[in-house]
């Protein structure tokens, strides 16, 4: 018999009921809640008279709304009284909440890894579709509607159907100035934003396992944007080192039992997969969407698409209005683009290392006028730690706004919103019509080519910029 892979672990482990033809009722080890997708939730426990059954297991932060210029004036109502829901719901549910003044506040998908709630083999939902973030420590993570919130907060349980498995392995080594990012990005553009629907993705490979943790979340969080129902890697040395000290861990077993329980939950060398797809490392460069859903994109040295380029009819007509849409000419070079806004931040890429990477483009030059430049860290102790290390004045004297954490711009749902028309060069997840504000016109990059955006006002490969820094 063959052996198993992670996916097929954790499930088996986590079945309270199963029955032939029917979805599984699985155990859920950790709810994370936001202010948007719970409201809701809590009011159908209020009207049925429940209780939250595992508030230890379940923990709440404020994102999407929260302002990041002054953390006191709200001006949008719908915001306010999110957060003033959330804030009363967890009060009366009993439910830890990181609310807009606490230390431990950020992004929910940056924060469950800072704070070590997010561990392998652990079974973790959300009521936000990039809770796949949390698979690259080798959990499974995925989101959940606001009637299953309510579910899983009542019982601590969750109907699901088993998903179909699928192996993504990159192989060999990633170039010079290529990152974590134009890796899923590239991958979403070769097989389209369908390619994952009803799996769930294991990625594996030298690549995958070279990549930092933080690397590896920019990973997995957008395996939804391929429609995967989520994305996890095994864990490794690289997992456990991360995860060593961190506030959250479990007491009562030593560090390294714990280390022996999760390499357990590696997937075996003979393990199988529905499904299998390859990629080569060596074939990705430095990536940038040039449409209205994440696999719109090319390698930065390509040319806007025609939509004659594309075989199906469906594709041509989707190039098409994307087109217009953007306000791209088809065949222009994608360096000749030039945007308006610059924002560095989302649950993508709002990182240490993503700020890192970010300020070593730009040190030393300035953001080119006109240009409206963001950095939003993903939680309050990004914040810090960035600026522990001077980030922050690099970013500032460069000419870059530098924010409280927060979802910000990734979504129009405060007050970081991009005008209609304008262009933003963008390092979140999502480049929908009016994703970032009605009208707004979005190009998803990595952290490091968003910051040679910022310094060209055009599309850029960073590597050009990189390259003469180390001559
Ligand atoms: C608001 C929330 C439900 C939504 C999601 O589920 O992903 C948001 O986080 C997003 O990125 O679009
Ligand atoms: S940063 Fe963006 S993608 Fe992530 S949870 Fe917030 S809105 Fe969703």
């Amino acid at each position: 018999m063959a052996g198993k892979n992670i996916i097929e672990k954790i499930w088996e482990k986590h079945i309270v009921h199963e029955e032939k033809g029917k979805p599984d009722l699985l155990y859920i080890d950790l709810h994370l809640v936001h202010e948007v997708t719970s409201p809701q939730a809590f009011e159908g426990l209020r009207l049925k008279g429940r209780k939250v059954r595992r508030p230890d297991l379940t923990y709440a932060t404020m994102d999407h709304n929260v302002p990041t210029r002054e953390r006191h004036i709200v001006r949008d109502e719908i915001a306010r009284l999110q957060m003033d829901t959330l804030k009363k719901n967890c009060e009366e549910f009993n439910v830890e909440l990181s609310d807009i003044n606490h230390p431990d506040q950020g992004i929910v998908h940056v924060i469950g890894p800072e704070l070590g709630l997010t561990q392998p083999g652990k079974t973790i939902v959300c009521g936000d579709s990039h809770t796949s973030t949390h698979g690259a420590f080798g959990a499974l993570a995925f989101g959940i509607g606001t009637s299953e919130v309510e579910h899983v907060l009542a019982t601590q349980t969750l109907w699901q159907a088993k998903p179909k498995t699928l192996q993504v392995e990159v192989t060999g080594e990633l170039g010079f100035g290529v990152s974590a990012k134009d890796v899923i990005l590239h991958i979403i553009s070769a097989y389209g934003v369908g390619f994952g629907t009803g799996y769930v993705i294991e990625f594996t490979g030298d690549v995958i396992r070279n990549l930092t943790m933080e690397e590896r979340m920019t990973v997995c969080n957008m395996s939804i944007e391929a429609g995967a129902k989520a994305g996890l890697i095994s864990p490794d040395e690289v997992t456990f080192e991360y995860l060593e000290g961190r506030e959250h861990l479990p007491n009562h077993k030593s560090y390294d039992e714990l280390k022996a329980e999760w390499r357990s939950l590696q997937s075996d060398s003979d393990a199988e997969y529905d499904d299998h797809i390859s990629i080569k490392g060596e074939d990705i460069e430095p990536h940038v969407t040039w449409g209205t859903n994440p696999g719109m994109g090319a390698g930065i040295s390509s040319n806007v698409p025609h939509p004659g380029d594309f075989q199906d009819p469906s594709d041509q007509e989707g190039a098409e209005r994307a087109l217009h849409y953007m306000g791209l000419e088809a065949g222009m070079r994608i360096e000749d683009i030039e945007i308006d806004y610059v924002f560095i931040g989302s649950c993508t890429n709002s990182r240490l290392s993503d700020l890192r990477a970010a300020a070593e483009v730009v040190k030393g030059h300035k953001v080119k006028e006109g240009v409206t430049a963001l950095v939003v860290p993903g939680s309050f102790k990004v914040k810090q730690a960035a600026e522990a290390e001077g980030l922050h004045d690099i970013f500032k004297e460069a000419g870059f706004e530098w924010r409280e954490a927060g979802c910000s711009m990734c979504l129009a749902m405060n007050d970081d919103i991009v005008p209609p028309g304008k262009r933003c060069a963008s390092t979140s997840n999502r480049n929908f019509e009016g994703r970032q504000g009605n009208g707004s016109r979005t190009h998803l990059l990595s952290p490091a080519m968003a910051a040679a955006a910022a310094v060209t006002g055009k599309l850029t490969d960073v590597r050009k910029l990189k390259a003469a820094t180390v001559s």
